[in-house]
């Protein structure tokens, strides 16, 4: 049988929201400041407001090496969603929230972080996004911790109320590449990222000089010439 849209009424809890998780391109990103996301409303009279959503990379630097060979540069934390997709914690604004306490209340919700030692402020923020496709303010925010400190949030996932869930796992970005390559981040970078996750990934990891500009062009390269060979 061929698949067919589903009517509005069978999204049941996610009618209002499911549409935010469809696939859509780059181009439907508008990088903004922090404060023109802030600072005015969003959306003409009458229409269906723009939310804000926000999400978090946490990582700590690593320098283990695999196989005495190949040096992971840092422990970062992604996860897998329900939908499929790789994305980072965190989520959309309730009414009234300010996105740095929406943050947070996501962040203990799907990864159990404990806002007591943890909490995500307006210091953290790196990036905004406009999509007015979706009418979604997108902030993102990064925070640099102990690897002690990340393993200890990375064990805790999985007693997150969101565990089994809105999360199915934890996942740690490779920050290496094999000898072929291919093997390690180019292939991770083949993955099926939601929204701008990948973008957003990338940015961090060489805003906090985790890997040099040329060398994620280059994992880029090898993961376009992986896609080029085996996924068509
Ligand atoms: O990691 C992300 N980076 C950028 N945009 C993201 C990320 N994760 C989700 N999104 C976009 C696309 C989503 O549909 C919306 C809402 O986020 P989500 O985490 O799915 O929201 P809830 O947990 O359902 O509140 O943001």
């Amino acid at each position: 049988m061929a698949n067919r849209e589903p009517d509005v009424s069978e999204w049941g809890v996610l009618t209002a929201t499911e549409g935010y998780g469809r696939p859509d391109s780059q181009e439907d990103y508008e990088q903004i400041s922090y404060e023109d996301a802030m600072g005015k409303t969003w959306g003409k009279n009458g229409e269906k407001p723009y939310r804000h959503a926000a999400h978090a990379m946490i990582y700590a630097p690593d320098g283990k090496k695999l196989w005495d060979m190949y040096e992971n540069k840092a422990v970062i934390l992604m996860m897998m969603r329900f939908d499929g997709y790789i994305g980072f914690p965190g989520g959309i604004m309730d009414d009234g929230e300010t996105v740095e306490f929406g943050l947070n209340r996501e962040l203990e919700e799907e990864i159990g972080l404990d806002p007591t030692r943890h909490s995500f402020t307006k210091e953290d923020h790196v990036l905004s996004y406009v999509t007015h496709n979706k009418r979604l303010l997108l902030h993102f925010y990064c925070k640099k911790v102990t690897l002690e400190e990340c393993l200890e949030i990375e064990k805790r996932t999985i007693d997150a109320d969101e565990y089994g869930w809105e999360v199915l796992g934890p996942i740690r970005v490779p920050m290496f590449t094999l000898n072929d390559n291919e093997r390690g981040l180019p292939i991770f970078l083949s993955n099926k990222f939601i929204g701008n996750a990948k973008e957003e990934l990338l940015y961090c990891i060489e805003k906090e000089n985790i890997m040099t500009k040329e060398e994620i062009q280059v994992a880029l390269e090898n993961c376009e010439k992986f896609k080029a060979r085996y996924m068509r």
